[in-house]
């Protein structure tokens, strides 16, 4: 299947897209319809591993990822998550969304670290391809997205949520959020670090991607990487008190200047998507690499208990 920004989408997706996403009604397990769920407020939609609730009345969907036990992103979550966005984009009636996390504790682990270590060249391609695919589709959204980030949100999480145009965070000191590349024996593509440059600035960019920072909400808050703090039991309602600020915006004055603003860092990476796919397959393909991954993956497995 060819998206809207030109990547041709793993087989699995290919042939039956739409039957990753099941109508989730009253627990049926039904094909979804296509077009969308608007038009009756309390029905859901949505797949395995994303849960969409779609508000037809406020025209806002809560898409919420449930991949057990840390929203690592898996393939499959990675392509779920760009179908259901496509599909909410596509549903007219629906103008912004409000990512969030099923799961307690955790916005999402960031990239699963299984997809990137023991792999072949293929697949690290087709991995890529997915997660330049929903960077891409997150960050060129015509719709609002706000992140309402109820859990720790290193590394991959950071990067959905930057990609979104308002953050709001659950103060809670052990929700860390941030770009831990360097930490793992990574560095970040420069796509990722171009988001972070234009989101809290280069001195500070430079900083914490080299150090590969995890700020606590406190810090986050002060550094910009997100816009609000506030007790975790709040967070769904201020992210729905942000979405109701910039929907009070006329769409297409606002969708321009998200354009203006962001198209410059998306056509960086539309002008060399394969060289960086290439890059990144050679890059992880190294034993150096595979093996500061493996290690940090051991050290992530023995920290339990
Ligand atoms: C010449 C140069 C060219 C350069 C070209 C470009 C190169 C590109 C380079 C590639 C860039 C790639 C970018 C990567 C970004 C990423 O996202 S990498 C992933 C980084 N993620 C993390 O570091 C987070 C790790 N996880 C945690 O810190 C914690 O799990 C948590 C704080 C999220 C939650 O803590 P807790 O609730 O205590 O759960 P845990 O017990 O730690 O974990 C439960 C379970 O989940 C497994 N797990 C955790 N994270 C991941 C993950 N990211 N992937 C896969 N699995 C994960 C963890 O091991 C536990 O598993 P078991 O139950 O023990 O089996």
């Amino acid at each position: 299947m060819a998206l809207a920004s030109g990547v041709r989408f793993p087989a699995r997706a290919l042939l039956r897209p739409w039957s990753l996403l099941r109508d989730t009604t009253l627990g049926r397990s039904e094909p979804a319809a296509g077009g969308g769920g608007g038009g009756d407020g309390a029905r859901l939609f949505g797949s395995q591993r994303v849960l969409v609730e779609p508000d037809a009345a406020s025209g806002v969907a809560v898409m919420k990822f449930r991949n057990p036990p840390v929203n690592s992103l898996s393939l499959e979550l990675l392509t779920e998550l760009v179908i259901s966005l496509e599909k909410v984009e596509n549903d007219k009636t629906f103008r912004g969304v409000i990512l969030t996390s099923a799961c307690p504790r955790v916005f999402s682990a960031g990239l699963d670290l299984t997809e990137l270590c023991g792999r072949n060249p293929a697949h690290y391609t087709e991995y890529w391809k997915a997660v330049q695919e929903l960077w891409l589709r997150t960050y060129l959204s015509s719709l609002v997205l706000v992140a309402a980030i109820n859990g720790a949100c290193p590394a991959g999480g950071c990067i959905i949520a930057l990609a979104c145009d308002c953050r709001v965070l659950a103060d809670n000191p052990k929700y860390h959020i941030g770009l831990n590349e360097t930490l793992l024996g990574i560095t970040t593509p420069f796509w990722l670090k171009d988001t972070y440059v234009n989101t809290i600035g280069h001195r500070a960019s430079e900083q914490a991607l080299q150090l590969g920072s995890l700020f606590p909400p406190s810090e986050a808050l002060q550094v910009g990487l997100v816009d609000q703090v506030v007790p975790e039991d709040q967070v769904l309602s201020t992210a729905l008190s942000e979405m109701a600020r910039w929907l009070a915006v006329p769409d297409h004055a606002r969708q321009l200047t998200k354009t203006m603003m962001r198209k410059a860092t998306a056509d960086r990476l539309l002008r060399q998507r394969d060289a960086d796919i290439q890059n990144f397959v050679s890059f992880i393909c190294r034993d150096s690499i595979q093996k500061s991954l493996q290690v940090y993956l051991e050290k992530l497995r023995q920290r339990k208990g």
